[in-house]
């Protein structure tokens, strides 16, 4: 088992609930409301310009060009990841620069924020751990609804299921996983203690995410 999935193993259950929050549930089925899908996808694209900034922290720690080749492969693939949000956002009439002049949530600002201490205070090592489980649980959630086919025909949230299955994005969240796998070899067991407490504490940001579209909060 590799690490990243060994941290993922041990972060249970906090990476269930991540996972199989009721908004993903509701998201596959089709039955979520349109005002919390709203929410959330404006605030999520506010998170993916403070991740971006988190990524580029990968570039400015990185010790060799392969770890500078990881990082400016993640932003390109956050590039292409926010097209969805502003093709969304275009039928419903709002213009990229609304989107980017919506307010924050507590929930993005402590996610966000969060994470790009990780990266300021510790080296690639924390901050790929507080990284991964926002690609890595994307490209699961994805991925296992189009696996059980439980979305509906005509649901409103395909796009957004298919842009997260997508060989694309599972690659991406590959590229993630190989070089968090590659930083924990040289890791004493004190060490990898400590990116398990940032791995976990990522994750139950991300269902804090979740929970505010439904709470709309
Ligand atoms: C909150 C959150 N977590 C993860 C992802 C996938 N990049 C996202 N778009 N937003």
């Amino acid at each position: 088992m590799s690490f990243t999935q060994k941290l993922i193993k041990n972060a249970d259950p906090f990476w269930k609930d991540y996972v199989d929050h009721k908004f993903v549930q509701q998201l596959a089925n089709g039955t979520l409301e349109k005002a919390s899908f709203q929410h959330y996808l404006k605030q999520d694209y506010l998170y993916l310009f403070q991740y971006s900034r988190a990524i580029s922290l990968g570039i400015f720690k990185a010790n060799n060009f392969q770890q500078i080749e990881t990082a400016h492969q993640a932003n390109t693939d956050l590039l292409k990841e926010i097209q969805v949000h502003i093709n969304f956002c275009k039928e419903w009439g709002i213009s990229e620069k609304e989107l980017f002049a919506t307010v924050e949530s507590p929930a993005c600002v402590a996610y966000t924020r969060y994470v790009l201490d990780c990266g300021i205070k510790g080296g690639l090592p924390e901050l790929y751990a507080a990284l991964a489980p926002c690609a890595v649980g994307y490209a699961e959630i994805g991925r296992t609804i189009v696996e059980k086919g439980i979305s509906p025909k005509n649901n409103p949230y395909q796009a957004w299921i298919d842009a997260y299955a997508s060989e694309e994005f599972q690659q991406a969240a590959q590229g993630v996983i190989c070089i968090l796998d590659e930083l924990a070899l040289d890791l004493t067991e004190n060490q990898k203690t400590n990116l398990q407490t940032i791995f976990n504490t990522a994750t139950r940001m991300e269902s804090g995410f979740w929970q505010m579209g439904l709470d709309l909060s």
